[in-house]
């Protein structure tokens, strides 16, 4: 059974569609890239996945379970975790303490964390390590480079034990000796915990291809190409709809 599916899935912000007719799987262990031009939906169609936006037509399910209209809460708690294209974190708060929120968030104890001090455990612990910011656990979320705010992020996605982590554009904005570290950080990720599945956005091919076991193509809120790395790289369609050529009727 899938871990996720998605079954003609339909979404649009009062306008036209942007997410048309997505039927998409996605199994235990399996790291799927989407991929496709600005505007293609790809973060609707994550917003979708984590019940963060309803679908307006079709089906989502997690285990097999009809999760359509569970919303981000429900999804978070059966094991949803995702990360962002900009990474919130509360900046005035320590790398331990913002893990450690994301900790209790989930854990069903954010009242008694904002009632008292917040105490660190084993996952957040192994959370931290997991994205390598063991040596900055002190120090304050404004101050990490733009990398290490990524990682961060991930590290909050992770203390949430999550069984499909959503990954948007995990190295956007990254210089060059950040975006190789988040990479083998999210390498070592697929090595430790072989169940897990990820979804990730990413514009950087590249980073598609160290990470993914498959990619979807999206342009136009549809999905144009599903399949193995160098089958979509390979195939004539993507170089038209990066090109902007008129695929699905318009420009992407
Ligand atoms: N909150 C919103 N309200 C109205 N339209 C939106 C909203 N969010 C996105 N859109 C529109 O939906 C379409 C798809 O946007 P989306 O952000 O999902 O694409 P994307 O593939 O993630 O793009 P990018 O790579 O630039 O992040 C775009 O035309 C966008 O302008």
């Amino acid at each position: 059974m899938s871990l996720l599916a998605l079954h003609n899935v339909h979404k649009h912000y009062g306008g036209p569609p942007v997410v048309q007719d997505v039927t998409l799987t996605v199994d235990p262990g399996e790291t799927v890239a989407i991929i496709g031009p600005n505007g293609a939906g790809k973060t609707t169609l994550f917003s979708v996945m984590a019940g963060e936006r309803l679908a307006n037509q079709g089906r989502v399910e997690l285990f097999g379970k009809d999760v359509t209209r569970a919303g981000a809460r429900r999804l978070a708690h059966a094991g949803v975790a995702r990360t962002f294209q900009i990474a919130r974190f509360f900046p005035s708060k320590t790398v331990e303490e913002n893990v450690t929120i994301a900790a209790q968030t989930t854990r069903r104890r954010y009242r008694r964390f904002w009632a008292g001090v917040p105490r660190p455990d084993d996952d957040v612990g192994r959370a931290i390590d997991a994205t390598g910011l063991t040596g900055l656990r002190p120090v304050l979320a404004s101050t990490l480079s733009q990398g290490n705010r990524k990682n961060l992020e991930i590290a909050m996605a992770l203390v949430q034990r999550p069984r499909l982590l959503l990954l948007d554009e995990p190295t956007a904005g990254m210089g060059v000796e950040d975006l190789p570290r988040t990479v083998a950080v999210l390498k070592d990720l697929r090595q430790s915990r072989p169940d897990l599945a990820i979804v990730i956005t990413a514009h950087d091919m590249d980073v598609v291809f160290a990470l993914a076991d498959r990619v979807v193509l999206m342009a136009n809120g549809r999905i144009a190409l599903d399949g193995r790395p160098e089958e979509v790289r390979d195939a004539p369609q993507t170089r038209e709809i990066y090109l902007g050529n008129s695929y699905g009727g318009g420009a992407a």
